[in-house]
């Protein structure tokens, strides 16, 4: 299959980001620690996202101007969050930059906290998503969501937050259930990081804990 999807990375002001990771590596008060950890996070998503095949254009959406400095630093596109005020904003901010210059673009939002994922397990997610129009993928627990698409066509409806894969499921998006751990591994806790750990961590949160240790 060609690349079809067009992709949004949100990636939260690292000073706010990841608090229930606080501590996971350096001390609890160590912000540059804490802020680098949330950096590398979403620094191992992004390219793997920018290495799936199906994925046309990504964009990372930040209001934070280290994170779109690093960001562009990889040659990935940065749309700044303008809303400024939580994550479904940001998302549906994205979405109308995208779909201002495609309008009948399939618009995908990946979560910025999958430092185990593989591009292959993504594209094949993409593939099931794409075929279904709007769908999302649960996460490990089954209550979040990693990834949300929507097909041309389709409404860009991201409900995410606490409870979103119900959110997802009643907007009327179709849950996703395939063999890709890696997509379903996002890191809120010190526990999941470990998971991700065992699945593969990638480059750049694998040096964190290095540094760290
Ligand atoms: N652009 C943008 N992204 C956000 C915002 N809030 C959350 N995100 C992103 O949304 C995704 C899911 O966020 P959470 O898992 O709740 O992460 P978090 O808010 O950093 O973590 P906690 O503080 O532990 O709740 C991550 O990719 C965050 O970077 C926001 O206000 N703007
Ligand atoms: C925002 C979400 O992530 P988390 O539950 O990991 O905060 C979500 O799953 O919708």
């Amino acid at each position: 299959m060609r690349a079809v999807v067009d992709m949004l990375v949100p990636i939260k002001r690292l000073g706010a980001a990841k608090s229930r990771l606080r501590g996971a590596v350096g001390a609890r008060e160590d912000r540059g620690a804490h802020a680098a950890l949330a950096l590398a996070l979403a620094m191992d998503t992004v390219a793997a996202a920018r290495s799936a095949a199906l994925v046309r254009r990504l964009a990372v959406v930040t209001a934070d101007p280290l994170v779109a400095e690093m960001v562009r630093g990889e040659g990935v596109e940065v749309v700044r969050d303008l809303p400024d005020d939580g994550l479904n904003p940001a998302l549906r901010h994205g979405a109308e930059v995208l779909r201002s210059s495609d309008p009948s673009a399939t618009v995908a939002a990946l979560q910025s906290d999958l430092p185990a994922l593989r591009a292959s397990e993504l594209d094949a997610a993409l593939a099931a998503a794409v075929e279904a129009g709007h769908a999302f993928c649960p996460d490990r627990q089954g209550t979040g969501t990693t990834l949300l698409v929507a097909g041309r066509g389709r409404r860009w409806d991201p409900r995410f937050g606490p409870g979103s894969a119900l959110a997802h499921a009643e907007s009327g998006a179709v849950a996703l259930d395939g063999p890709w751990p890696s997509l379903r591994c996002d890191v809120d806790t010190e526990a999941d990081l470990r998971l991700a750990a065992r699945l593969g961590l990638g480059p750049h949160t694998r040096a964190r804990l290095v540094a760290a240790s």
